[in-house]
This record gives structure tokens, sequence and C-alpha cells, in this order.
């Protein structure tokens, strides 16, 4: 071997090594199984399958958490084989995700319509037996999973039910057909595409400087509090939607936005939260509540917020008929954003 290419051989090893970290592997592998029906197609024979029944995940209890199995494409079959079931029902899961040692995850519901399904759906009780778990609303157990199950539930739930909604393409209403990891649709007889979406959210929390402002809707659990949040509307930015949802909601104009972090939420049907700090304008601190969007507004003081982040809901009643003011769970970027508010809050108070 010359040495120049020598240097060239031991500058490609480097460079692909370079490459091969666990992150980047991982993330090009699943590039592949999104681009490649094969490739995805073989994942699955060695892949693992979460289960779901009209988009409640298949969980097991264990210590006062949530479990959610993962079952390998031979059980799957079996499974279906037990229910009489069609086991190309299987085309319907979505991937979702995947080890770092390239074992790839998908999702499959048992519960929705399919083309390959002989019955509407599978009877879930029994499924429920033979899988020894139970089909729980997302919503109920979603604060009780660890973090990487709850992370991958929410994206398996929000796809399948994007599949679900767009099995018909809105200009020829033919049938759409799904590439096999689920990540875009087609219609066959105008060739075009449709890729899952979700709507985005802006979730502010407004401070005076020295308080933060908090609001509650109706339908939220009693006592619960959480920052101003609003879908935002077409044709607007990040920014714009923060000005316009704090006006509508409680009458005030912001200013010195900063951006903290963003969330993939999966209610009401998959959302991106993005999470926004923002102050109102110098002496505007008078609340007008929109009763058509919240039940109220308030500002809170440093040290209640701080009180109300160690308490966890939902919370009884108490006998005089209220209940204690507390704030969305760790895993709900609102609460993160708060804890940020309430720590900078610690920071610039104490002494220098
Ligand atoms: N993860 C978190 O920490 C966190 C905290 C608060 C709110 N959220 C989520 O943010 C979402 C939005 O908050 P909100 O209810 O105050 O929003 P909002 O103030 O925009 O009011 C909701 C209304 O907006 C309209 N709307 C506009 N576009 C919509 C769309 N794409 N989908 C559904 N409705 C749309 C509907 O009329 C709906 O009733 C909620 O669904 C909630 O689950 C998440
Ligand atoms: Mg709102």
């Amino acid at each position: 071997m010359s040495l120049y290419r020598g240097i060239a051989c031991r500058r490609k090893f480097f460079w692909c090594y370079r490459l091969l970290s666990t992150y980047v592997t991982k993330t090009r592998y699943l590039f592949e199984l999104k681009e490649d029906d094969d490739s995805c197609k073989k994942a699955q024979q060695t892949g693992a399958f979460y289960l779901f029944h009209s988009l409640a995940p298949l969980l097991q209890t264990s210590a006062h958490q949530y479990l959610a199995p993962r079952h390998s494409l031979l059980e799957l079959e079996r499974l279906l084989g037990k229910f009489g079931q069609d086991a190309r029902r299987i085309e319907d899961s979505v991937l979702i995700g995947c080890s770092e040692q390239q074992e790839a995850w998908f999702a499959l519901d048992l519960g929705l319509d399919s083309s390959f399904s002989l019955s509407a759906s599978l009877h879930k009780p029994e499924m429920e037996t033979e899988l020894k778990g139970s089909f729980i609303e997302l919503r109920k157990a979603l604060f009780q999973l660890n973090a990487r199950d709850a992370s991958l539930l929410s994206t398996a739930q929000a796809l399948l039910r994007w599949h679900d909604a767009h099995q018909f393409c809105s200009r020829s209403g033919q049938p759409t057909k799904k590439n096999v990891a689920g990540s875009k649709r087609v219609c066959p007889s105008n060739n075009i595409i449709y890729y899952p979406q979700m709507a985005p959210v802006v979730i502010t929390l407004v401070s005076d400087g020295t308080r933060c402002l908090l609001a509650r809707q109706s339908s939220f659990p009693k006592g619960m509090y959480s920052a101003l949040a609003g879908f935002c509307d077409i044709g607007e930015s990040v920014e714009e939607t923060i000005h316009r949802e704090v006006a509508e909601e409680v009458g005030l104009e912001v200013e010195s936005l900063q951006y903290y972090a963003s969330q993939h939420w999966p209610f009401p049907s998959g959302s991106l939260m993005i999470a926004c700090h923002a102050t109102v304008k110098p002496g505007q601190t008078e609340i007008q509540v929109n009763l058509r969007e919240l039940e109220k507004a308030a500002w809170f003081s440093h040290d209640e917020v701080a009180t109300a982040l160690k308490r966890k809901g939902p919370y009884t009643q108490q006998q005089n008929g209220t209940s204690p003011f507390w704030l969305p769970p760790k895993l709900a970027i609102s609460h993160q954003l708060i804890k940020e508010w309430v720590e900078k809050q610690t920071c610039s108070s104490l002494p220098a």
C-alpha cells in the first residue's frame, strides 16, 4: 500500500469512527427505516412492539408505576392467530424509535378499525387477560410512566391517531397508503404525500418582576393553575402568538420575551409546546380575565409558587370546600417553566 493510500485509509477509518457515535448511528438507522420499506420490514423481524387499544396503551403495574411491555413479532403473530386475526394487521404498525443496539420499536393499535381486521376491533378484556396488562387511557397513565416510556407512548399515540384520521385523500377521496414506518401516507391516484402533523402551542409564564401570573380553566383538576397556553394561529410567529394569547386571555401586554424549551404534548391530538418567559409592560398588572377561555387568573408570589411546586396533586376537596393551590406535574413543560422562574427569582434575591 502506498503511503498516500495508507494515510487516505486511516483518514477514512478515522472519519467513519468519528461518525459512529451511538446517537448518530441511531439517527441514521431510523432515517433509513423511514425511507426504505424493505429495511423497515426487516427491522420488524427483530424489533419490538408497543400495543394500544383504541389509542389506550397496554400497561403493567409495578410498584406505583406503570410499565409499558414490548412484544416481539413472533409473539404478536401468535396473539393475532389466537384471536382469529389476519397477521397482515401488523402492517398498520408505526415506527416510534429504536434502542442503542438498533432494536427498532413499533406501535400497533388493536382496537382501531383496520383494513386487515376480520372484526372491527379485537375484544379488549380477553386481550388484557392474555397480555397480563390493561389498556389504560394515556391521560390517566402519563404521569406514572418513566420519562422514556412517557415520551415513546406520546409519540406513538399521536402517530396512530394521525394515521387513523388520514386514511383517505382529501382531494381524490381514495384510500391513502402508509409507508412501512408510518412516516407518511400517499394517495396512489395522484401521488399526493401526507405527512403527520402537530399543532404548535405557545405556553408563556408572565412575570411582573417579583410575581408570576398563573391561570386555570374550568376543566383543570380542582386547585391546579398553570402558565398561559394557546394554539398558534396560521401565519403567526411564536412572538405574535405570545402577544395575542396574553392579551386575549388576561388583557395584558408583554415584552422581553425569552424562549425556555419545548416539548411534544400528546393532548388534545399531538402538540408542540413552545415554552417562553415574558414580562408585563411597566405599570400594567391589572388582570382582565377572558371568561370564555379561563375560569380564573391571578398573580402569585415567589414563596406561594415555590410551596405549590412541592405539592403533588390532584387533591380531593378540603372540608371547607377549597382545594390547595398546586401546579402541573414534573413531566409537563409548564412545571419546568415555573420551576425555572422560581430558581431565577431565588438567585436574584440572594445577597451578592
Ligand atoms: N404540557 C404542558 O405543560 C401544558 C400546559 C398547559 C396547556 N397545555 C396544552 O396546551 C393546549 C392549548 O392550551 P389552551 O387550551 O389554553 O389553548 P387556547 O387558549 O388556544 O384555547 C383552546 C381553543 O383554541 C381553539 N383552537 C385553535 N387551534 C386549535 C387546534 N389546532 N387544536 C385544538 N384547538 C384549537 C379551540 O377553539 C380550542 O377550544 C391544551 O390542549 C393543553 O393540553 C400543555
Ligand atoms: Mg389558553
